[in-house]
């Protein structure tokens, strides 16, 4: 089991945060859920740009990556030659993009959405028998951000590291290998994934190959989490929240969106835009450790997701991370550090406590 699990563990949760509303029971949205206070929706410091330095704030003009002249979010072919520079590039201007022919096989990811379907389709007394404990990191529940904002996510998500047998046993006693084997299998190539992605960041950040052997090194240890998340048909979608605005906290986001949009990120100038996906593509975004890591070079990326009317929209999304005890902080050959390092685990901890404040409390 990852140690990530034991870092959250200093942050309990109360259970009012923990437990999702039974969405299958509810016929409009409750109170609890009507987002109308603007001020809840935006949290300050990630609209604050100032995180940002004024370099990052253009369009991308390489043609390569933006096939049309309207700024659209970058789609990189992994098996172009110039992929890494792409990617590099991509990770400096929006913090996010597609990836095509990375050669995982479609059926993979119709087969763990359609498990993560049968799971959030049990009916809520059977969710709750694998509902994350307070101090817990792991099972069913709301976003772990939940104790941040006043009204509540139209949301329910189910959180894995490392193997999920043990929840899965109490969901379904006499039939949770199938779950537990797709749940490894994915992890396991979205592992694969998050190296090669790495590896070409670190080619675009041009490092020595003696510095990229030993940022890879570390990496192979990588602690990451598997986070399935069901955002069920909403009979208002205009006054509820999917996610609310966050930056995801460690090195790169791979996030597989089933066969809705709903993902949005926020562009300085542009506001909130609606991440398309593009057919068979993954789509990869910067998390806080990367940020710091590049020395805010590359951005970690402020997104949310919206909710459907009619649709169950689920999204799969793997956090490729480091050991707790890892120290992070800005490479040295990227200027003085803009940021102080720290060990992932004081990391997390101050996301805890501060959630879209803690990058810019680690500010030197
Ligand atoms: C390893 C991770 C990364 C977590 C916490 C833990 C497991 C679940 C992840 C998410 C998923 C939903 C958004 C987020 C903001 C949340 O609330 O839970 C993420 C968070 C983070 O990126 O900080
Ligand atoms: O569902 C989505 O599109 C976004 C999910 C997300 O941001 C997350 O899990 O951190
Ligand atoms: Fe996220």
């Amino acid at each position: 089991m990852s140690n990530l699990c034991e870092v959250y563990r200093k942050t309990p949760l109360k259970p009012h945060h923990i437990i999702p509303l039974d969405f299958q029971s509810v016929e409009s949205v409750p109170d609890s859920h009507v987002w109308s206070d603007c001020d809840d929706y935006n949290p300050t410091e990630i609209l604050n740009s100032h995180l940002w330095p004024e370099s990052h704030k253009f369009r991308i003009q390489d043609e390569h990556i933006v096939p049309n002249e309207h700024p659209s979010i970058p789609i990189i072919d992994l098996t172009d030659s110039n992929a890494a520079d792409y990617v590099g590039q991509a990770c400096q201007t929006w913090g996010i993009f597609h990836v095509t022919n990375h050669g995982l096989p479609l059926g993979l990811f119709e087969d763990v959405e359609s498990e993560a379907r049968r799971l959030f389709s049990l009916p809520s007394q059977q969710k709750m028998k694998a509902l994350r404990s307070p101090g817990g990191a792991t099972g069913y529940g709301s976003a772990r951000m939940a104790p941040f904002f006043s009204k509540s996510m139209w949301h329910e998500g189910f959180t894995i590291m490392g193997s999920s047998v043990d929840h899965a046993r109490v969901l379904w006693p006499n039939d949770y290998k199938r779950f537990c084997e797709v749940m490894d299998e994915y992890q396991k190539q979205m592992k694969a994934l998050a190296h090669k992605l790495f590896l070409m960041i670190l080619k675009s950040m041009g490092l020595s190959e003696e510095e990229q052997n030993w940022a890879l090194m570390v990496q192979s240890n990588e602690s990451n989490a598997l986070q399935l998340n069901s955002y069920p048909p909403c009979p208002d979608p205009t006054r509820t929240v999917g996610l609310a605005p966050h930056t995801d906290s460690l090195l790169l986001t791979i996030l597989h969106q089933s066969d809705s949009d709903g993902l949005e990120v926020l562009q300085d100038g542009a506001g909130w835009v609606r991440v398309h996906r593009a057919p068979g593509s993954l789509t990869i975004n910067v998390g806080d450790l990367m940020h710091v890591f590049s020395n805010g070079k590359f951005k970690s990326v402020c997104h949310r997701a919206v909710v459907k009317r009619t649709h169950h929209r689920v999204s799969i999304a793997y956090f490729s991370g480091l050991p707790a005890d890892s120290v992070v902080g800005p490479l040295s050959k990227l200027g003085p550090p803009r940021y102080r390092a720290l060990t992932v685990e004081e990391y997390l901890g101050m996301k805890a406590q501060h959630l879209d404040r803690a990058l810019s409390l680690i500010r030197i």
